[in-house]
Parts: structure tokens; sequence; C-alpha cells
């Protein structure tokens, strides 16, 4: 079978009455791959997954997925893929362990039960209700609902948000495995270590629209240091500039907040120095000074302006 491309979203164009969530959005996932759509709150993630898995229909632009149109396709392309909404639901007194070994026999070649509920952590909870789960748990069982059935394509909507970091590393695991076994995971966050550490192509989105795209590396690429300032009261005016003035053009001083700035340069003895002399004639205190390469934090702020909350 010619292979299209996992996810194939072009021009995709979605609105909340007069509210543009998502805006001419280009977006191609190929497969057995993990994407990352990495984007702040409200940047239109869910409403692209959304559009992906056949719950939306687009207001212009098109969607495909396994070369099929989720909508006018749709019971070809169900068994096909897999999806963990946000805050997905369930009867709320089935077992937890139940639901799964249901929702396995629904497919004809499902993963072991038993392995899977080992491997994201469900066993301890197995025969609990759905409705006394702890959310981290909820979101496991939803994880492994949405790939006991082996799909193809797998989306996934923030599938760590509330866990544990145990239970966040295991997760990582089992969807890096999936990967490796031929699945193409999709999934959203806003938590750039996971898309960082765990995407092999990473899509930031932001106000509907893409920003930038490619691998972490591409992406984190152009490698200047940064130095990250935190001090414990805020700049006097005009503080952001003098320190500019004294680094002098081959760094760059940018305000975050009131009490915070990003330096981008050459973190060299000079620098530090300066900053360090700089703190004290501006009478603050440096409460945290971090040195690091460009990461997918400082990439959104360049691009944007905003810090990329988590
Ligand atoms: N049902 C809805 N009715 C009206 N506006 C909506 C609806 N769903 C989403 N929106 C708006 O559309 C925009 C995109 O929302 P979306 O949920 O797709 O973003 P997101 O990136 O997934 O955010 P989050 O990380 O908070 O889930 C936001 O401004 C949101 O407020």
């Amino acid at each position: 079978m010619p292979s299209s491309p996992a996810v194939e979203v072009a021009g995709l164009v979605m609105r909340y009455g007069d509210k543009v969530a998502v805006d001419a959005l280009d977006l191609t996932v190929e497969r057995n791959t993990i994407t990352a759509v990495l984007g702040p709150n409200g940047a239109g993630k869910t409403t692209t997954l959304e559009t992906c898995e056949g719950y939306r229909r687009p207001h212009a632009g098109s969607v495909r997925v396994l070369g099929m149109d989720p909508i006018r396709q749709r019971s070809a392309l169900i068994p096909r893929i897999g999806v963990m909404l946000q805050g997905q639901g369930a009867w709320s007194g089935a077992r937890a362990l139940e639901m799964l070994t249901h929702i396995a026999k629904l497919h004809a070649n499902p993963l072991d039960v038993d392995m899977l509920a080992d491997r994201i952590g469900l066993h301890d909870c197995g025969r609990t209700p759905y409705r006394r789960l702890s959310g981290g748990q909820q979101q496991r069982l939803g994880l492994a609902m949405a790939v006991v059935g082996r799909p193809e394509v797998v989306f996934v909507d923030e599938p760590t948000a509330g866990m544990d970091p145990l239970a966040r590393r295991s997760t990582w695991e089992l969807l890096g495995e999936l990967r490796d076994d031929g699945v193409t995971v999709v999934l959203t966050t806003h938590y750039m270590d996971e898309a960082e550490r765990l995407a092999d192509r990473i899509h930031i989105i932001d106000q509907g629209r893409m920003i930038a795209s490619g691998t972490p590396l591409e992406l984190t690429r152009g490698g200047t240091a940064t130095i990250r300032l935190v001090v414990t009261k805020p700049f006097p005016e005009g503080a952001p500039e003098n320190l500019q003035r004294a680094l002098g053009d081959q760094v760059e001083v940018r305000p975050i907040s009131e009490i915070s700035l990003l330096i981008t340069g050459p973190a060299d003895h000079t620098t530090l120095a300066t900053v360090a002399a700089w703190c004290e004639t501006q009478g603050v205190l440096p409460e945290s000074l971090n040195l690091g390469q460009r990461n997918l934090e400082d990439v959104f702020l360049e691009i944007t302006g905003r810090e990329l909350e988590s």
C-alpha cells in the first residue's frame, strides 16, 4: 500500500463563533514517529487533534489521517487509530481492568492486557471503580485504552498531565516502545521537557498558528548559551537597558518580567562578571542564575516575545 503520511493537515481553519482557534495550520506527521504538538494553553492543540480524530469538521482546509478523511471515511479509519482525549470520561462504576479488557476484546489483535496494565502502572488499581481512580490513574487508563488495540496512529492529548514523575517516565517509555513497534504517536503537550525528550519532531503552535517545526535538535540549534537571571525584587526602571549597554552587542538582554531577564550570547567570565557587577549597582540580589543551552522555551520566547508556561 502506498505510504501516505500518517497525518496531513493543510490550511486548517477552525472557529468557535467569532473566535479563530486554528488559523490556516499546515502539519504533516510522518509514519513511525512520535510527533509533539507543543503550545501554551488555548493554542489550538486540542481542536486540531479533535479534527484529526473526526470529532470536528474543518471550517476550511483539509485533514487526512492514513490518507483518509476522518469524517467521510470514519468507519474505515476508526479501527486503525487510537484516541486518548483530555479528561476522558468512562462509566463511573466500571473497574479499571474490566474496562481495559472490554476494549481489548473489541479489537482483532490487541496487546496483552496484563502486560499493558503492568507497563502503565494500573495493576494496583485494577479493581478500583473508575470514579475512585485518581486523576493520574484515570489518565493512565485512558492511555491504555487508546493503545490496547495496536492502532497504526495514536492521538494522545496531554498524556502525562497530572501524573507523578515515575508514571510520567514509564508513559514516555511506553510511547517510545509503541513507536519502535511501528505505531505513529501524535501527542499534545505544554511540557517542553516532554516534547524535547520524547518527540522525533516538534510542531510549536501559538494562537492557532504554526510558529516553528523541526526535530528537537533543529529547533534548539544555533546553540548560543543563555543566562536566566531572577532577582529578589523588581529591577529599577531602565536597568535592563543599562545591562545591555554594559554587555555590548554580542549579547542580547531581554526582560521577561519585572524580576527576571534572559541574556542570550556567550556566557563567558566577562559576561558573568558584568552581570554580577550590574546586580550590585542596581541594588538587586540574584535569586537564581541559570546557565544553559538554548531550549524550546527560548525558541518560543524568541518568536513570540512571551514565555511558554507549563
Ligand atoms: N467549545 C469551545 N467553545 C468556545 N471556544 C473554545 C471551545 N473549545 C476551545 N475554545 C477556544 O479555542 C482556543 C483553542 O482551544 P484548544 O482547546 O484547542 O487549545 P489547546 O492548545 O488545546 O489548549 P489547552 O492546552 O488549554 O488544552 C482557545 O482560545 C479556547 O478558549
